[in-house]
């Protein structure tokens, strides 16, 4: 799949501003961001529904919306909304999918791997939040697609379906199935993900694997707990710094023997009262939030 300056308007706003990006076959992408960063949006244009304003989509190497009825066949889409047919039960609705495809599934196998064999003759309304999402999470996957589209697909999951979606996304990845998924579950995509891309306001803030996008020499997340709401000047021409909640400070960045020392030093000469200091690997969810807080300043900005 690949998508080249996608613009995507509403009006006066521009909820995607020129986004180009590559996911090849076989991977799993995750695309995060804070809400209304555009994620849905970009899905709606990879996924045929929506046009962009500007730019191009290729997707198995087809025209989303010119070879719309070509291409659906081999997409499985989980909508963040989910809802099919209200009042058809969750096992036909699941056995009516797969009698569309033509090389379906199991659905019986899905209904017993998502833990709804017991609501099968349900009606989907009448389904929980997380149950709905169960099915609509088999719906999409029942076809046997070349490439899913998950939108938040374990949102409102409990643990236990969330654990079998992340082995069931794993086993498509090993059958050679490529998976786009948005999540806000940073552990989520840091756990399933070869592929992630930031996206902040429209655009693209950060991509890379996990790894690469975590990867930093040394020590790379030193967190100080002092007096809240120091001026940072002087420090933050030096290093990243973030007043994550008042009186927590956390410096990224590739931090040696020299420049924990530095930094210890500043609070020091700032006559902080240093009542904690701790330090770690950054995790995905630190590169995340560095990347997207309003509050980050400093060299690395
Ligand atoms: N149909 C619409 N009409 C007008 N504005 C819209 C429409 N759909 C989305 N937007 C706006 O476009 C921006 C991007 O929305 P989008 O749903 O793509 O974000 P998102 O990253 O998927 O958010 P979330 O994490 O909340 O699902 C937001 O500011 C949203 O309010």
């Amino acid at each position: 799949m690949e998508i080249r300056d996608v613009v995507v308007r509403y009006g006066d706003t521009t909820a995607v501003k020129g986004v180009s990006l590559s996911a090849p076959r076989g991977r799993v992408l995750a695309l995060l961001g804070h809400n209304g960063a555009g994620k849905t949006s970009l899905l709606q244009v990879c996924e045929g529904f929506r046009s962009p304003d500007a730019g191009t989509a290729r997707v198995l190497g087809m025209d989303p919306i010119a070879e719309h009825d070509a291409l659906m066949p081999r997409l499985g889409i989980m909508l963040q909304s989910g809802g099919v047919y209200p009042w058809a039960a969750a096992g036909e609705i699941l056995r009516l999918f797969a009698s569309f495809a033509a090389h379906p599934l199991d659905p019986e196998m899905l209904l017993d791997r998502l833990g709804l064999r017991k609501f099968e003759k349900t009606r989907f309304r009448r389904l929980s939040g997380g149950e709905q999402q169960r099915l609509s999470l088999a719906v999409a996957l029942v076809g046997r697609p070349e490439l899913v589209f998950l939108d938040e697909p374990t949102a409102g999951m409990d643990t236990e379906a969330r654990h079998t979606t992340w082995q069931l996304i794993e086993e498509l990845r090993a059958d050679g199935v490529s998976v786009l998924l948005t999540t806000h579950l940073l552990d989520e995509a840091e756990r399933l993900a070869d592929d992630v891309v930031i996206m902040r306001s429209g655009e693209v803030a950060a991509t890379g694997t996990p790894a690469e996008l975590t990867a930093a020499a040394g020590i790379d997340l030193l967190e100080v707990r002092a007096d809240p709401g120091l001026d940072l000047t002087g420090l933050t021409a030096l290093h990243q710094v973030t007043e994550t909640s008042p009186g927590e400070y956390a410096i990224t960045g590739a931090l040696d023997t020299r420049a924990l020392a530095d930094v210890l030093g500043w609070f020091a000469a700032a006559d902080a009262h240093v009542t904690a200091v701790s330090s770690r690997r950054r995790t995905l969810e630190d590169v995340y939030l560095s990347l997207t807080s309003q509050h980050t300043v400093g060299a690395a900005q």
